[in-house]
C-alpha cells in the first residue's frame, strides 16, 4: 500500500491586542483586529504528521498518543476547505493522485499542556492546516491558509507566521478578507523575550467561544472597546513594533489585557479569568516598572489566570532580580540558566533591596506551578521528524 506523509511544526502565539468577540461564530469572524507575538518553538510547539492513502478507511486524529474525535464542525470545516483546494488541483492536472478523496491520519504532539490556556488550539490548528497543505502540495500563501486555520480556532490564524503578526478582522460576510498578515519578522525585533507564569494548568472554566458570545451580547463596555479603543490601538501597536518602541508596545499590551478583562467583568453574569495570583502579578509588574522609573516589562492574560510577561533581553537581569528571587522555588529556571547565572539575579536583588519601597509578597510562588522562559520565534517549520509509521500509516 502506498502511503503519503508530511510533517510540520507550528508555534504558539500570545496576543498583545486581544481578539475577543465574534461577528460570525460559524466562520470565526472577529469583532476586532488583533496582534500577537509568536513564541519560540524551542519551548512551545505542536508537531503534526499527516498521512493519506487509498487504503485508509476513516479520518482519524491522535493528540498526544490518544485518539480524539474529528467530529467537531471546526475541524470538519478545515478538512473540507483543504480537500476542496486539492480537488481543484486534481481537476486541472489529471496525473495527480486523488488525495482529495482519500482518508487522512493525523498524529499530533504538543510539548506543553493541552487546553491549559496556553493556546494549544492555536498551535494545534495551525499545524494541522499547514501539514495537510504540505501533503497536498497546495500553492496557497500562508495568509490564504490562515483563513482555513481561523475556522478551526480564531487565534490559530496568527500562528501561521513567526515574529509579530496581525489578524485583520476584514469586512466581508464570507470572511475572505479576515486573515493573518506579518507586522514584522522575528529578525526585525529579535530581542523580545517572554516569560509565562503558569498559574494553573487545570482546564479553564468558561471556554473562549462561550465567554466571547456572552460579552458580545451583554457588555456595554465592549461596544466602546471594539468601536474606538481597539481600532486606535491596532495602528499604534503596529507602529510601536515597527519602531521597536518597547515602552509604547508594553503600555498598549498591558492596557489592552486590562480592557479585555474589564469587558469580561462587565459581561452578565460576569466572567473572571484572572485569580488572586494574577492580580498579585499585575501589581508586582507595575511596582518593578516604578522601581526602575521606566516601563521595562509588560503583562498580558488570556482567557485564564496565567500571566505572560514581555520584556527585552537587555533588561532581563533587572527584572529577574525580582522575579527569580520571588519564584525561585518554582520549576522552569534550571533548564534555561546555570546556577551562577541564577545566583547573579539574587545578588542583584540584594543590591536593590534597601531601595525597595513596595511590599514584596514572599508567598507569591505558592500560586504558580512553573515558569516557561522563551522568546519571539519563527512560524511553522517543515520537518523530517515524523510521528507516523510509514509502513502501516498508524502512530509510531
Ligand atoms: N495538536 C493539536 N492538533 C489539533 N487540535 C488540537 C491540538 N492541540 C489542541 N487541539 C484542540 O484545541 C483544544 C483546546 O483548545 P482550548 O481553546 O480549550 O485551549 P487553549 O487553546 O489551550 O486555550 P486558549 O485558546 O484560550 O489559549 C483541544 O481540545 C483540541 O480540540
Ligand atoms: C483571549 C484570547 O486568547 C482568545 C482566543 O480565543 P480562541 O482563538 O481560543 O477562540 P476561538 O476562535 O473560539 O477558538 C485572545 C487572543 O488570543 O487574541
Amino acid at each position: 500500500m502506498s502511503i503519503h506523509i508530511a510533517s510540520t511544526t507550528a508555534p504558539v502565539n500570545i496576543a498583545t491586542l486581544k481578539y475577543w468577540g465574534k461577528r460570525d461564530a460559524d466562520l470565526n469572524l472577529p469583532t476586532n483586529s488583533s496582534i500577537s507575538v509568536t513564541l519560540s518553538q524551542d519551548d512551545l510547539r505542536t508537531l503534526t504528521s499527516v498521512a493519506t492513502s487509498e487504503s485508509f478507511n476513516k479520518d482519524t486524529l491522535w493528540i498526544n498518543g490518544k485518539e480524539e474525535s474529528l467530529d467537531s464542525k471546526r475541524t470538519q470545516d478545515c478538512l473540507k476547505d483543504l480537500r476542496s483546494l486539492r480537488e481543484e488541483m486534481e481537476v486541472n492536472d489529471k496525473s495527480l493522485p486523488r488525495f482529495s478523496q482519500w482518508k487522512l491520519h493525523i498524529v499530533s504532539e504538543n510539548n506543553f499542556p493541552t487546553a491549559a490556556g496556553l493556546a494549544s488550539s492555536a498551535a494545534g490548528f495551525a499545524a494541522l492546516v499547514v501539514a495537510i497543505a504540505k501533503l497536498y502540495q497546495l500553492p496557497q500563501s500562508m495568509s490564504e491558509l490562515s483563513k482555513i486555520a481561523r475556522k478551526g480556532s480564531g487565534s490559530a490564524c496568527r500562528s501561521l507566521f513567526g515574529g509579530y503578526v496581525a489578524w485583520e478582522m476584514g469586512q466581508l460576510a464570507n470572511g475572505e478578507d479576515s486573515m493573518a498578515v506579518p507586522v514584522a519578522s522575528m529578525d526585525e525585533w529579535p530581542e523580545m523575550k517572554a516569560a509565562i507564569l503558569v498559574v494553573s494548568d487545570v482546564k479553564k472554566d468558561t471556554p473562549s467561544t462561550q465567554g466571547m458570545q456572552l460579552t458580545v451580547h451583554t457588555s456595554d463596555l465592549f461596544k466602546e472597546r471594539i468601536n474606538n479603543v481597539v481600532p486606535r490601538r491596532f495602528e499604534e501597536m503596529k507602529t510601536a513594533i515597527r519602531n521597536k518602541n518597547f515602552k509604547e508596545f508594553a503600555e498598549l499590551t498591558m492596557k489592552d489585557s486590562n480592557s479585555f478583562h474589564a469587558t469580561c467583568l462587565d459581561s452578565y453574569p460576569p466572567i473572571f479569568y484572572m485569580n488572586d495570583t494574577s492580580k498579585k502579578i499585575i501589581r508586582l509588574i507595575h511596582s518593578i516598572n516604578e522601581f526602575f522609573g521606566e516601563v521595562i516589562v509588560a503583562y498580558t492574560f488570556d482567557a485564564g489566570p496565567n500571566a505572560v510577561l514581555y520584556y527585552l533581553e537587555k533588561d532581563e537581569a533587572k527584572i529577574f532580580a525580582f522575579i527569580y528571587t520571588l519564584l525561585k522555588k518554582v520549576e522552569g529556571w534550571a533548564n534555561k540558566y546555570t546556577e551562577p547565572e541564577l545566583q547573579s539575579f539574587e545578588k542583584l536583588f540584594v543590591e536593590y533591596k534597601d531601595k525597595i519601597t513596595f511590599q514584596m509578597d514572599s508567598e507569591l510562588y505558592e500560586g504558580i506551578n512553573r515558569v516557561i522562559l522563551t522568546k519571539v520565534g519563527s512560524g511553522p517549520q517543515s520537518t523530517n521528524e515524523c510521528l507516523i509509521d510509514e509502513s502501516t500509516g498508524s502512530p509510531k
